[in-house]
């Protein structure tokens, strides 16, 4: 049960200080609680044996104000450190989290869905927060107020009938543990299912177009029903349990108050106590009542605590098996090699890359063509490193790419993938995302260079225009420029085109090849592109197949070979032509 509070011990002892001071004024606190009973005991043996003059009630009745004010003064100073504490914590964990998410590729987030990741960063937090604030509040207030005050019981009153009272308490202690254990399997049960819900609802709302287009919102709503049901299940099966916990305390106390009751009454008439002594007793058993009924409380927060934080740990242990470690510096621009390389995806019994071997001279162009799905994409994934990578060799200017720092690697990259990332922000914004520090004028040529210049004369404030949420007020066309000038402006030594001409028209792709060819003539570009004009001017193209190279070569050498390209570029030409 307390398994929690160990998985957080790096975090207490980070922050010893504050919750030292949090436990040591809640001990004070709860040693000055005691005063007030003590005080009514005393003034009623004071009256019962006549020996209760006024200046002494006058003392007594200070001392108990005193000793009330004092106590909520120290509550609300470790109540401020405590629920400070949660704060930093939650803080903390989601820091962690978002840095694991940054640093993560494509395996892990194959593993864990979106809606899924988002539930561990809210609601399991919310959890582990819960615990570490009101959980922690909960377990030492309550154990030190019901150490202080059974140690009173035990000392001023009698330590047969503290006995008596607590004889009950191990039962309790175990059945406790029972259903604290069926909370978390149950709470991390519903976590999972909430952790659904989400996925849902970012799926539906990012494809509502499509659903509306289709006429889909019925089926939608229900599949969406069908899931709440699922939660709504999974979370009253979570709250069947906790209702058990407060009966069952209500029941051991009863026990305790008959006990106590029974064998007080015995030992006043053997004049073993006083009557006053009895009363301070049962103002006392009253007082265990709050400790005992929050250590029900409590062992359902840890759990769901606990629950949470095999879920949040569960991410931040997955790593996505990319091996993060190279050392070796990478030249600014060199050859790239591929060598005997093969590769299938996680998962996939299928070879999406079969023995490729080739070598792209620095400063050129290379031109990747050829049928969907023949493994255009996964060559430039391999050589970005954004899978675990096959068999063989791939290297740049004689390092292979497995050795060089992780950072070092994707900082010599341009990459516009095939479905282009907008951020919401300006056009500024985006088009300067992977350099800061770039200039209006430099802003200004990525546009120029990315087709882009009349485009930005008719948009509502220039560069300042906010362009939504992905992009949303842009255009196809206009959004996969924005992504290419982004990359432009990066002018890194190895840029990398996925289809990324793909939505503008032939004269616009015209005027970017243009653009391309004069600005990167000294800096090596790979275009991956379905239409064969993009790549006609390439230093060397190839056509793949089945995740292997079948023909290679110059435009006209590949015309000239009359195989799959020759076909496809004359079929092109023929279309553009009517
Ligand atoms: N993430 C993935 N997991 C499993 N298989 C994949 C994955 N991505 C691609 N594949 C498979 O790998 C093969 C090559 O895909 P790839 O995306 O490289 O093709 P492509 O030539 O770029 O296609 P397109 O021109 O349609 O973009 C295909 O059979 C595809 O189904």
């Amino acid at each position: 049960m307390f398994l929690l509070f160990k998985k957080l011990t790096p975090f207490f002892l980070e922050h010893k200080k504050r919750y030292g001071w949090a436990i040591f004024a809640m001990l004070i606190g709860n040693g000055l609680v005691l005063i007030p009973p003590f005080i009514v005991g005393q003034v009623i043996d004071g009256i019962y044996l006549d020996k209760l003059t006024d200046s002494l009630l006058m003392k007594q009745v200070l001392l108990f104000v005193f000793s009330i004010v004092v106590s909520y003064g120290i509550e609300i100073f470790w109540g401020y450190q405590l629920f400070g504490g949660k704060n930093v914590l939650t803080r903390q964990l989601r820091k962690q989290l978002m840095n694991h998410f940054l640093k993560m590729r494509s395996i892990f987030y194959r593993k864990f869905r979106t809606g899924d990741l988002m539930a561990r960063a809210t609601n399991d937090l919310d959890a582990i927060s819960e615990m570490a604030g009101y959980g922690i509040m909960i377990a030492m207030d309550s154990t030190a107020f019901f150490g202080v005050i059974l140690l009173t019981m035990f000392l001023t009153v009698s330590w047969k009938l503290t006995l008596a009272c607590i004889l009950p308490l191990p039962i309790l202690g175990y059945l406790l543990k029972v259903l604290g254990d069926k909370v978390h399997i149950r709470y991390k049960e519903s976590q999972d299912a909430f952790a659904e819900i989400n996925d849902e609802v970012l799926e539906s709302v990012e494809g509502i177009r499509v659903i509306r287009a289709y006429g889909r919102q019925e089926a939608m709503s229900a599949q969406f029903d069908e899931k709440t049901t699922n939660v709504l299940q999974k979370n009253i099966s979570v709250a069947k349990i906790n209702s058990a916990f407060q009966p069952l305390i209500k029941i051991t106390l009863g026990i305790s108050y008959v006990l106590a009751f029974g064998l007080g009454a015995i030992m006043v008439s053997k004049n073993e106590i006083t009557i006053g002594q009895l009363v301070a007793f049962q103002v006392y058993l009253s007082m265990l009542v709050w400790p005992i009924q929050s250590i029900g409380e409590l062992i359902n927060l840890l759990q769901q605590g606990n629950a949470s934080m095999d879920r949040v740990m569960e991410v931040l242990n997955t790593d996505d098996q990319m091996g993060h470690t190279g050392e070796k510096d990478i030249l600014e621009n060199g050859t790239i090699t591929f060598k005997e390389v093969t590769f299938s995806y996680p998962d996939s019994k299928q070879l999406s890359l079969k023995k490729i071997n080739l070598e792209i001279p620095k400063n050129t162009t290379l031109g990747i063509v050829g049928k969907t799905g023949s493994g255009k994409t996964t060559l430039v994934r391999q050589l970005l490193k954004e899978y675990p990578r096959g068999k063989g060799l791939i290297s740049i200017g004689g390092v292979p790419i497995d050795a060089v720092k992780p950072d070092q690697l994707s900082s010599k990259f341009g990459y516009v993938p095939q479905e282009h990332i907008l951020f919401s922000g300006t056009i500024r914004d985006n088009i300067s995302f992977g350099r800061k520090d770039a200039s209006e004028k430099e802003i200004n040529e990525a546009l120029h260079l990315a087709n882009f210049d009349r485009d930005i004369n008719k948009m509502p404030n220039g560069l300042d225009t906010q362009i939504g949420e992905k992009g949303i007020s842009l255009s196809g066309g206009q959004k996969q420029r924005i992504a290419i000038a982004r990359a432009l402006i990066k002018n890194s030594a190895i840029l990398i085109l996925d289809d990324s001409l793909s939505a503008v028209d032939a004269e616009t792709e015209k005027n970017i090849i243009t653009n391309l060819k004069k600005y990167r003539n000294n800096k090596t570009t790979l275009i991956i592109t379905h239409r064969l004009s993009s790549v006609y001017h390439a230093k060397q193209i190839i056509v793949m197949d089945n995740g292997a190279i079948i023909e290679r070569g110059t435009h006209t050498e590949l015309m000239d070979k009359k195989g799959w390209y020759e076909k496809q570029f004359i079929r092109q030409q023929l279309k553009e032509e009517e």
